[in-house]
């Protein structure tokens, strides 16, 4: 068993054993510690995966805990009968809830969040039904057949075996194809290249986490047999968002460490300081709010990433040494149309950043598309990748028009690409950030992914990812972080990303930048041998060496305008094109001429 499953063995027992060793009077804060880091579980998905932040989910606990409430003081029904209805009830909300939510950035995202807590909060204490501020009593513990769970050990038990279940499912989903797209969220362009619906999945995360927090609720109804409105209103979710945040979203052992640091924190400020201070009052709040603004700045990325130093760490994902091959997409014959581009113009204000371009592209070729700087090459990438929308114009990918498509819709057609500035995921290993490339080739879903129901799927994608890495060079880095590679190999990296995707056409954005002499010549091979293989390649790059030596016809753009077309030999004669670049010649950034330098007058 390797160390890091023997630690897991051994905390799985140290929790079960707690209750039957520890004085009664701890297993209460534990049983609560239980109950919060099932809502922290949600809020490392929310917050630590997809960059989403939550002021409101205390209210998903209180629309579970309302639920079993009503049904069970109110009509009578069975506590286990209440569970999936409270659950699907929570589900519903989130729905409902994350639909208008989960589109919003930033700030918005925030306050839309700390909206509908307060809504829910109020709702809870204004429906007549619900008992006001008062609330519902009597509720009813949890029993199984006969037997009540009112001893407090058999409530620990339950809740600790549910957080156990939480762990190992968001564990499974974490590390499966739906979980490396929901892990890219944070970078919704990226996610988007790759198919990713990032509403879709945003949407996935929200009500997952509303699903563990329904779950936290319906067990506080049926521990505390009372609900009322002040645990599921702002402030308890500004705690909850404590907890995870102090134990650090970046790893799922936070969402245990948080609320256990937070709940024995905050329980000895509210015992020692009247003592220490000889005065009553709720000084321990105030105390509270300093030491965690002290925590966060000590440990920004939580407590956790602190210990973990000193836990055994996990074992790189690994690609299978075979597995079946995924089918491969058809590429287009050599020689068809592929890529035709017919006016296409893009105004940014009064700035015309692509003027009327116009330009074909054929099956099996490569294309350069070059240009001093802020000559609109970028702005035209975005145009075809629908980064951007055009202002004029249309492109059509295989016939089909595609000006009007969503990012995702126009990678599913076969368009992969990679970024002018590297868009990585720096904490998955190289393997693992090339297996997101494959994420349209494969279709398991969230729950087979948590009951790891998708292993077979998963054998065949990560061993594309290896393979495209071994096809790239990198297959030795494969179990390095990608922020821990240099910037030469970051850039490949995102070709064999772009690889496992199984384009027909790859868009590659200054792949050259940042490599070094040796590095551009093993790349210009390995797209001399992609062209080979028959697939078509647009490239936009700065490296005119690099550049002239390799592709088959160029387009050259100058300020958004297209003033020449053809193959290297003669785009390097053209006047136009020398003009355009010896204005640049006081450029000490890219050194433009150097591939002209035959062509200087
Ligand atoms: N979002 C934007 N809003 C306004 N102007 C923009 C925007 N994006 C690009 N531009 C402008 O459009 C012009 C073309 O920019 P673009 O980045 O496409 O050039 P480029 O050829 O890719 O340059 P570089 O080689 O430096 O990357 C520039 O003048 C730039 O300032």
């Amino acid at each position: 068993m390797s160390p890091r499953r023997l630690f897991i063995a051994g905390a799985v027992a140290l929790f079960a054993l707690a209750p039957f060793v520890l004085p009664i009077g701890y297993v209460t804060p534990l049983t609560y510690i239980g109950l919060s880091a099932l809502v922290c579980i949600g809020l490392v998905l929310m917050t630590g995966v997809a960059a989403m932040t939550s002021f409101g989910q205390a209210a998903f606990c209180g629309v579970a805990a309302y639920s079993t409430a009503v049904l069970t003081t109110q009509y009578g029904w069975s506590v286990f009968a209440t569970l999936p209805v409270a659950l699907a009830v929570t589900v519903l909300f989130a729905v409902a809830l994350g639909a208008l939510t989960v589109r919003l950035a930033g700030h918005y995202l925030v306050l839309g969040t700390l909206a509908w807590g307060i809504a829910l909060f109020y709702l809870f204490a204004n429906i007549p039904v619900l008992g006001g501020f008062n609330g519902i009593t009597d509720i009813p513990p949890v029993s199984i057949g006969e037997a009540a769970l009112t001893d407090p050990r058999d409530f620990y038990l339950l809740i600790w075996g549910l957080v156990g279940l939480a762990m190992l499912a968001v564990t499974n989903l974490l590390d499966s194809r739906i979980g490396r797209a929901m892990r890219s969220l944070p970078s919704e362009v990226l996610a988007e290249s790759f198919g990713v619906s990032t509403a879709r999945l945003k949407l996935i995360v929200f009500v997952l986490a509303a699903f563990l927090a329904g779950l936290s609720g319906w067990l506080q109804a049926h521990y505390v047999r009372v609900v009322n409105p002040s645990p599921f209103g702002v402030n308890a979710s500004i705690d909850y968002l404590f907890m995870a945040v102090i134990g650090g979203t970046g790893n799922l052992g936070g969402a245990i460490l948080g609320p256990a640091v937070f709940e024995t924190v905050r329980t000895w400020l509210r015992e020692w300081l009247p003592l220490l201070t000889g005065r009553t009052g709720s000084y321990e709040i105030t105390a509270f709010g300093l030491l965690v603004i002290i925590l966060i700045q000590g440990a920004p990325a939580g407590l956790m990433s602190f210990v973990s130093r000193f836990l055994p760490s996990k074992q790189p994902v690994k690609a299978p040494a075979s597995a079946p091959a995924l089918p491969r997409r058809p590429l287009p014959e050599r020689g068809t149309p592929l890529l035709e581009v017919d006016c296409v113009s893009k105004v940014f204000g009064g700035l015309r950043a692509v003027d009327d371009v116009s330009f074909d592209m054929k099956a099996g070729e490569i294309l350069g598309l070059i240009g001093p700087n802020g000559a609109g090459k970028s702005t035209l990438f975005n145009l075809l990748t629908g980064v951007a929308s055009l202002t004029s114009g249309t492109v059509r990918f295989m016939g089909t028009r595609i000006e009007t498509l969503a990012q995702r819709d126009i990678a599913a057609l076969g368009v992969g690409r990679t970024f002018q500035h590297v868009q990585l995921r720096p904490q998955m290993s190289a393997l693992e950030n090339a297996a997101f490339g494959a994420n349209l080739r494969g279709s398991a879903g969230v729950f087979a992914a948590m009951a790891r129901a998708d292993r077979a799927e998963e054998a065949q994608i990560l061993r594309v990812a290896q393979d495209q890495l071994e096809r790239v060079g990198l297959g030795h880095l494969a179990d390095v972080e990608a922020g821990n590679l240099a910037l030469g190999q970051q850039r490949v990296l995102e070709i064999a990303r772009a690889l496992a995707f199984d384009p027909a056409l790859l868009l590659l954005d200054e792949p050259a930048a940042g490599l070094r002499h040796q590095e551009k010549q093993d790349l210009a091979a390995l797209l001399s041998d992609l062209r080979e293989q028959g697939l078509s390649i647009l490239l936009v790059e700065h490296d005119m060496d690099f550049v002239m030596n390799l592709v088959d016809r160029l387009v050259v753009v100058d300020f958004g305008v297209k003033i020449a077309e053809g193959d290297p030999a003669s785009v390097r004669a053209n006047p136009r094109v020398i003009e355009a670049y010896l204005g640049g010649v006081d450029d000490p950034i890219d050194g433009p001429l150097d591939g002209l330098a035959e062509v200087r007058p």
